[in-house]
């Protein structure tokens, strides 16, 4: 019987999705994808000429291929090259090794010879069955960066073949590409396929001309796209907000309990300058946990809205404090959040869009709701909210009949080098709050089993009668099976139970923001003791009395997330404590995330953990969400080739703007749209 039907669509193979999932959709995207290291499976050692430790490629006849059952199940096989044998083991086989793998049979194996109990073996080696002249390998077998869903044997195909498609050809004029490097399709093709005896060492240190020639281009390309998006910005225009003697921000000094630590001084006055001027600041503060971007963000408002703009702030919490600074000297404050409904919204509207407010607070609702602003000359932007070009440009959507821009400044507390935030965050300058404010103790950080519950309910009991508060923090809020978290009411509940007496709160996500608010002022206060939340409490909580703080399920959270927690403590000058509570057992990636925990508070040492700690697939997650991320370049190591690409990219974008837009096309994909927007 035959029927006609429409041929049915394609479905991708999970392979194929985990391409894609690793940023490997383009050809060029293929062919820019390095092995990590080689195997060399262009010759064979003889067994009698190798030693034990050294990883050998091995050929002979198989003369036993048993199944043995103790001590543990596995697949034996002795194979014999003609000068020795070696046993191959195998905990895990298929029937078809079997069949490979019978008596008789001639093969190839690849792996670490060792010693063993019943004489020398390979162990899980890789094997293929050959025939008397199967050919060895012409040129060393790449391996690839990969994900667990993504086979090797898969990627090297799916690579050999981008890098045979991709449009390799010379972009650059010769005369701009140094001397000594070899052309990229020469370049990448070594680099993918060395021949024999390449010194590995070259390689793997990227001394090699061909890395190099990389490490030229990706700086290139990022020189030019960072010069072009300077270029276009400068064409545009914003309100000059000149700060202006004895205005705003000086009688906030006066009214603030500390002065201001060196390094607050030197960034105020930063984007102070930065503002002053007609064309619009992007700006990117950073600086650790605590170590008091608030108050700079609210200098910033203040010369602002002394200077007649609005100024608008995309982050619920973290500015509750600067609005409580601002609005005691006169500042007129319209808080503009998801849960504000029906004629208090329109009221809120009513004032932003007037241009009464001075000082606009609220989520990314702001944005994404028919919010118009009258006069919007500063936004402050909380990284957390994401807020990348597109929202950019949404920003200057709404801005229509305002020929202005806004100036922005964007915070983040997860600090990262210097070099690296000029890389990562491509077309924003860096203000880096590099000190903390004097007088902290640091924070002792202790990792404990779950099963140590009861002591940490007994340090919560002493923290609390000598009258400090304490946060507990929960990963989720319902009862995940698959995840067995335990849930902030169960623990809320066990813990107003084991603490008679004590004011317990509980705070997290599904609690409308009045309800938060309720519960925050109480911890403020020091009324309530001990809060359980989870992490809603991130960012922006600032609560100096707090001395403890206990983390659930410490293994589920990433390295940065962790630090922002931790920073909710030791911002007062009592000495603090966080304890990281795990249920194991742990993965080699939780362990170490839990070990640079315990050895540092330092948030830029933390940050480059926590980049070392992830593989090569969260860094190209990183990459594709629009953060263009140096691959093959480093910014402190590859100083000569930075200069010379800082040299070269202005004559570049000035005399060949074609070559340039398709270096960078070719470098940055779609970022190189990302960045023109
Ligand atoms: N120069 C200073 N001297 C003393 N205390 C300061 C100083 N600057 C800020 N503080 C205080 O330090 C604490 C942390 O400041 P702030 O909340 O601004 O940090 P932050 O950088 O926003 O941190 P986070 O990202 O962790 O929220 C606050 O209690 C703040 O009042």
């Amino acid at each position: 019987m035959s029927e006609v039907r429409a041929a049915p669509k394609k479905e991708k193979s999970a392979p194929q999705k985990a391409l894609e999932k690793l940023g490997l959709v383009r050809d060029i995207d293929l062919a820019l994808h390095l092995p990590l290291r080689y195997e060399d499976e262009t010759r064979l050692t003889r067994l009698t000429d190798a030693r034990d430790g050294e990883v050998v490629q091995v050929e002979g006849l198989v003369t036993r291929s048993d199944i043995v059952l103790r001590p543990r199940r596995q697949l034996q096989v002795t194979l014999d090259d003609g000068s020795d044998t070696v046993l191959l083991r195998f905990f895990s086989f298929y029937p078809n090794h079997q069949k490979t793998l019978a008596v008789g049979q001639r093969v190839r194996a690849r792996g670490e010879l060792r010693g063993g109990f019943l004489g020398r073996e390979i162990v899980h080696p890789s094997f293929k069955g050959v025939g008397e002249d199967t050919p060895l390998a012409t040129t060393l077998t790449p391996v690839y960066p990969t994900s667990a869903t993504l086979p090797q044997a898969y990627l090297r195909k799916a690579v050999a073949s981008g890098l045979a498609r991709a449009d390799l050809g010379e972009i650059l004029p010769a005369e701009l590409v140094p001397k000594g490097l070899p052309p990229l399709r020469e370049a990448l093709n070594f680099l993918h396929h060395p021949p024999p005896r390449t010194l590995l060492a070259a390689l793997e240190d990227h001394s090699h001309p061909a890395w190099q020639r990389l490490k030229f281009e990706e700086l290139l390309a990022q020189q030019l796209s960072q010069l072009q998006a300077q270029r276009e910005r400068a064409r545009l225009r914003a309100p000059a907000l000149p700060a202006r003697r004895e205005g705003l921000h000086e009688r906030l000094l006066a009214v603030l309990p500390f002065a201001l630590t060196g390094a607050q001084r030197r960034v105020v006055e930063e984007i102070a300058q930065d503002i002053a001027r007609e064309q619009p600041m992007h700006r990117l503060l950073q600086g650790d946990v605590g170590s008091g971007k608030t108050v700079v963000a609210a200098l910033a408002a203040a010369i602002a809205i002394d200077a007649g703009w609005t100024t608008e702030i995309l982050a619920e919490q973290h500015f509750r404090k600067l609005v409580g600074w601002l609005e005691p000297l006169g500042v007129r404050v319209a808080w503009l959040t998801g849960s504000l409904k029906g004629k208090a919204r329109r009221e809120a509207m009513e004032r932003v869009a007037s241009g009464e407010a001075q000082l606009v607070v609220g989520t990314h609702a702001v944005i994404q709701e028919q919010v118009e602003f009258a006069k919007l000359g500063l936004a402050l932007i909380d990284e957390q909210h994401r807020f990348g070009v597109a929202q950019r440009l949404e920003l200057r959507r709404k801005l229509q009949g305002q020929a202005l821009e806004p100036h922005l400044l964007m915070m983040s507390a997860t600090p990262i080098p210097r070099t690296l935030a000029m890389s990562y965050y491509a077309d924003l300058d860096v203000s880096t709050i590099d000190e903390l404010p004097p007088g902290r103790s640091p924070i002792v950080t202790k990792v404990f089993a779950d099963g140590k519950r009861d002591t940490v309910i007994e340090k919560i009991r002493t923290e609390v009668a000598q009258g400090r508060q304490v946060y507990w923090v929960c990963p989720l809020i319902e009862e995940s099976e698959a995840l067995d978290l335990r849930n902030a009411t169960e623990t809320h509940q066990q813990l107003c139970e084991a603490l008679p007496g004590t004011m317990v709160g509980l705070l997290h996500g599904r609690m409308s923001v009045a309800e938060k608010a309720a519960v925050m002022s109480l911890f403020a206060s020091g009324e309530m003791k001990l809060l359980v939340a989870t992490t809603v409490i991130e960012v922006g909580v600032d609560v100096p009395n707090a001395s403890l703080m206990v983390i659930e399920h410490a293994e589920r959270f990433g390295l940065s997330q962790l630090h922002q927690l931790r920073g909710r403590v030791g911002r007062g000058a009592v000495a603090s404590v966080c304890v990281l509570l795990y249920t194991g057992p742990l993965s080699d990636t939780g362990k170490a995330r839990l070990k640079a925990m315990a050895e540092t508070t330092d948030g830029f040492e933390i940050a480059r953990r926590d980049l070392e700690i992830r593989g090569p697939g969260e860094f190209m997650g990183a990459r594709q969400s629009g953060a263009p991320l140096l691959r093959f370049a480093d910014l402190a190591e590859d100083v000569e080739w930075l200069q010379i690409a800082r040299r070269i990219a202005p004559t570049l974008l000035d005399r060949h703007p074609d070559v340039a837009r398709a270096h960078i096309a070719r470098w940055l994909g779609t970022k190189a749209e990302y960045l023109k927007a």
